[in-house]
């Protein structure tokens, strides 16, 4: 970095001061604080972004969202250039950015880290940011103060997309970093594009367009039921009404959207007694989750939950039913079997694990975070991973995309038309249809009313592939959540010592019970998670064991 790059950055970050007395830690999901307290943090992001496209000779992205998080906070996140998330081995200096004190600090790091990583600023490439933000008030400006962190290295520039999904802002960047325009219409098109290819692929054509069985589904009052009404302009053959879209009065988050759904289990403001037995579903506030829901009944505003290891189940069900479609009548080729496997974390039900098991599937189990699942399901030649929350997706290795590509083009010329052939073309829709960055609840949305279809399934009949084991979630206040240690996938706690014993013999006086606590990577608490076979014995194993973690890590504990 020369004397006049130096002074540039210089001048411009003495305009970002941080403010007093917070810690900022870039988590499982990026930066996230009050709004107000984040100018500087997105400033620095801006600076990270530009180095990290130097270092990577790719475009970059910057979303700014908070997700489910209330309106007044908001959150930068950093996508790399497969459209993933920031690697791991860049988030220690993600934080040391972030919480450098002055400008002159903030200058000693990047140009030591500069020389440490060989990053080069002979202005032989050009850095290029795709910043993007969802609905929240403060974003504009916050993405103002993101643009002059990223011209504050000389010769970048950011691109502005506006406001769109977190997952969108991944898929620009992954698509434009593969050549492709990487706009939203592209966007859209190839996801109806292959959405279209699936209902085409029906054995005897759609069967359940008609009006009575649309599906309702709740915005969150943010970005997703905005960009679900134009992507529905290009889509026939479903029916869907959008509601909490954003345009009316309602407050992002507030009653409404997958997280509330999923955790309060009740239902989201402005659906109601009419909505009985209909198929509703629910996006989070940056549209990147999805979970369904029916109104069961109208005496209480309990719902029946679909969630994440659901919809898990239900694509690992038509992926693998596509698989075994592929080889078999006559397969040759036996030279490559496939690779598939499911990923999930402790908070997955016990009985979604079982039932996957039992399909004979492969189950890995990773920490909390979809970093963690993202790169465990990259590992296979199909990896479907999903948070009990409704976040995930599936991602297709490129030795098995290219080898299907072949396949299909053999099959087409030897037997088009044939079983087989539809297998090859149906796989290759969804590979194009679901989000191959990051988890996306549109194009989830998509494929789980394609895979509806296509089977001839209610919502009643999919929520009954197996029935769910009671659980409990409690959050403990703690004098210091990280005293909290834990290993094997966050099931068992390593330190402090004793506790996991406690737990173990909590636990094992209560039939199908299974407990873990773990540090929240969001929230200053320890998370505990019970399940057991009735809901009163759940929710008393959880209130058990929360007692011990306060026994040992609460504030009165010494
Ligand atoms: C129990 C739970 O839902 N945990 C969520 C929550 O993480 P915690 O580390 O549990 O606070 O936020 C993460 C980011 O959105 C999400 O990946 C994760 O699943
Ligand atoms: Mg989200």
């Amino acid at each position: 970095m020369d004397e006049e790059q130096k002074s540039v950055l210089l001048k411009s970050s003495s305009q970002f001061p941080i403010p007093p007395d917070v810690k900022f830690s870039y988590g499982t999901s990026g930066f996230r604080a009050d709004a107000l307290l984040l100018e500087s943090t997105v400033f620095r992001a801006g600076i990270l972004a530009a180095l990290r496209s130097i270092k990577t000779r790719s475009m970059i992205g910057l979303m700014m969202t908070a997700s489910h998080n209330k309106i007044s906070d908001n959150g930068i996140k950093i996508a790399d250039p497969s459209g993933g998330m920031l690697t791991q081995q860049w988030e220690p200096f993600a934080d040391a950015l972030a919480n450098a004190p002055d400008s002159d600090r903030l200058l000693q790091l990047i140009v030591e880290f500069a020389e440490k990583e060989n990053i080069k600023f002979d202005g032989d490439f050009r850095p290029e940011i795709l910043l993007g933000r969802d609905t929240r008030p403060s974003g504009e400006s916050l993405l103002e103060a993101a643009k002059q962190g990223i011209h504050s290295i000389v010769g970048s520039v950011g691109s502005d997309m506006g406001v769109v999904t977190t997952p969108q802002l991944h898929w620009m960047v992954r698509a434009r970093n593969k050549g492709m325009k990487g706009s939203e219409l592209e966007y859209f098109e190839q996801l109806s594009s292959s959405f279209r290819c699936l209902v085409d692929l029906i054995p005897g054509g759609s069967k359940t367009d008609s009006a009575e069985n649309k599906l309702i589904v709740d915005g969150a009052h943010g970005v997703g039921g905005e960009k679900l009404d134009s992507l529905m302009k290009l889509l026939d053959g479903l029916n869907i009404e959008v509601r909490n879209s954003g345009k009316g009065t309602g407050i992002l988050n507030e009653g409404v959207g997958a997280d509330f759904v999923q955790k309060e289990k009740v239902v989201p403001d402005n659906f109601d007694s009419n909505d009985i037995g209909k198929r509703c579903a629910s996006l989070d506030g940056d549209a990147d989750r999805l979970v369904y829901f029916t109104v069961p009944s109208a005496d209480s505003s309990k719902i029946d939950l679909v969630d994440g290891d659901k919809i898990l189940s239900l694509f690992a069900l038509y992926i693998k039913e596509q698989l075994s479609l592929l080889s078999t009548t006559g397969a040759e080729d036996n030279s490559y079997k496939p690779h598939l496997g499911v990923v999930q974390t402790a908070y997955a039900n016990g009985a979604s694990t079982d039932y996957l098991k039992g399909l004979g599937l492969e189950v890995a189990l990773t920490p909390t975070g979809v970093k963690y699942l993202h790169e465990k399901a990259a590992e296979y030649d199909i990896g479907i991973y999903f948070e009990a929350n409704g976040h995930g997706t599936i991602l297709f290795s490129e030795r098995f995309l290219s080898w299907l590509e072949d396949k299909n083009k053999e099959l087409a010329s030897a037997s088009e038309g044939s079983q087989q052939q539809k297998a090859a073309l149906r796989l290759l829709a969804v590979s194009k249809l679901i989000n191959q960055a990051v988890g996306d609840a549109l194009s989830v949305l998509l494929l789980v009313e394609a895979i509806l279809q296509h089977k001839g399934w209610s919502i009643q009949y999919w929520n009954g592939l197996y029935q769910d084991l009671p659980s409990k979630q409690i959050k403990v206040i703690v004098k210091d959540r990280t005293a909290v240690v834990t290993t094997n996938a966050e099931t068992q706690v390593a330190s402090p010592q004793g506790i996991q014993e406690a737990i173990n013999s909590e636990t094992a006086k209560y039939p199908w019970g299974r407990s873990f606590i773990r540090p929240s990577g969001t929230e200053d608490v320890i998370r505990v998670y019970a399940e057991a076979s009735t809901q009163d014995a759940a929710d008393s194993l959880a209130s058990s064991v929360a007692k011990l973690v306060d026994k040992y890590l609460g504030i009165s504990s010494s």
